[in-house]
């Protein structure tokens, strides 16, 4: 299984239309990939937080038209990062979409922890409240975005949804770069899954970006990582890992779920 992540600049030098025209083209090139993943809220920005009620669109809104035809025309599963959702309601979240090699709209999910303590986002945009998978030919893959990578239970959670691979969109600031990596890696590590982690490379609203996307085995061997600046990672992925690992060594068969968590028994 084949992937790439497009570390796309989030630089406030583009507007989202000529940023939505780019990553087609840049997705079209991975024609051969069978999963392509763009980072958080990469046409606005993720800490855009003045722009957030001027882009915010519906799920089926301009940046899905845009990458549902390049997702077509490369013939990939196309995780499009995410986008400023306004629900009918009035509520902004912050959504991703996972797009089919038809153009199909396979999944959203609705970023569960909001960042920003008691600004930004977590002021601004409603809460998700659903975890969310979608099947692969080759894997299930789990979504979780950003500020997520921080909540090992959201994770489990997908793990017992049946995600052999987390694919996680970030903003995620250069200032605690050593958190990413760490969290990418644990969360592999933990759950003896892929962690595909597609970040943001410039700078944007002053928020210097850290870049170095990363690909994480189920034994939490770093396969690939990028640099700072905009760059494109295509890895190879062995599905048969997962279960391969799960096997071999077996810890998630050893969760005390009734001792240490009964609620979610219930
Ligand atoms: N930007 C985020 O969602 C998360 C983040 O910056 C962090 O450190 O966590």
């Amino acid at each position: 299984m084949r992937a790439s992540l497009i570390q796309i600049a989030a630089d406030p030098d583009e507007t989202a239309n000529s940023r939505r025209q780019r990553a087609a083209s840049l997705v079209r090139e991975q024609r051969g990939a069978d999963l392509v993943v763009l980072p958080e809220l990469w046409p606005v920005g993720a800490f855009a937080y003045q722009s957030f009620e001027d882009e915010a669109e519906t799920p089926a809104g301009p940046t899905y038209e845009v990458m549902a035809e390049a997702a077509r025309d490369a013939g990939v599963w196309l995780h499009a990062g995410s986008i400023v959702e306004r629900d009918p309601d009035g509520t902004l979240y912050n959504t991703s979409l996972v797009i089919s090699p038809t153009g199909d709209l396979a999944g959203t999910y609705r970023k569960i922890h909001r960042f920003g303590f008691d600004k930004g986002e977590a002021v601004m945009m409603g809460a998700g409240a659903d975890l969310a998978t979608v099947a692969l030919p080759e894997l299930t893959i789990g979504l979780a975005t950003c500020y997520d990578l921080r909540f090992p239970e959201l994770f489990r959670g997908l793990v017992d949804a049946g995600a052999g691979l987390f694919v996680v969109p970030a903003g995620w600031p250069a200032r605690r770069r050593g958190h990413w990596t760490l969290l990418a890696r644990a969360r592999a590590v933990e759950n003896q899954a892929y962690v595909l982690a597609c970040g943001t490379a410039g700078t944007h609203a002053d928020v210097e970006q850290a870049g170095h996307s990363i690909v994480v085995d189920p034994w939490g061997e770093v396969l690939a990582e990028a640099g700072p600046d905009e760059e494109i990672l295509t890895v190879d992925l062995d599905a048969a890992k997962v279960e391969a690992t799960r096997e071999q060594f077996p810890v998630l068969k050893d969760r005390r779920l009734g001792v240490v968590a009964p609620d979610l028994l219930r």
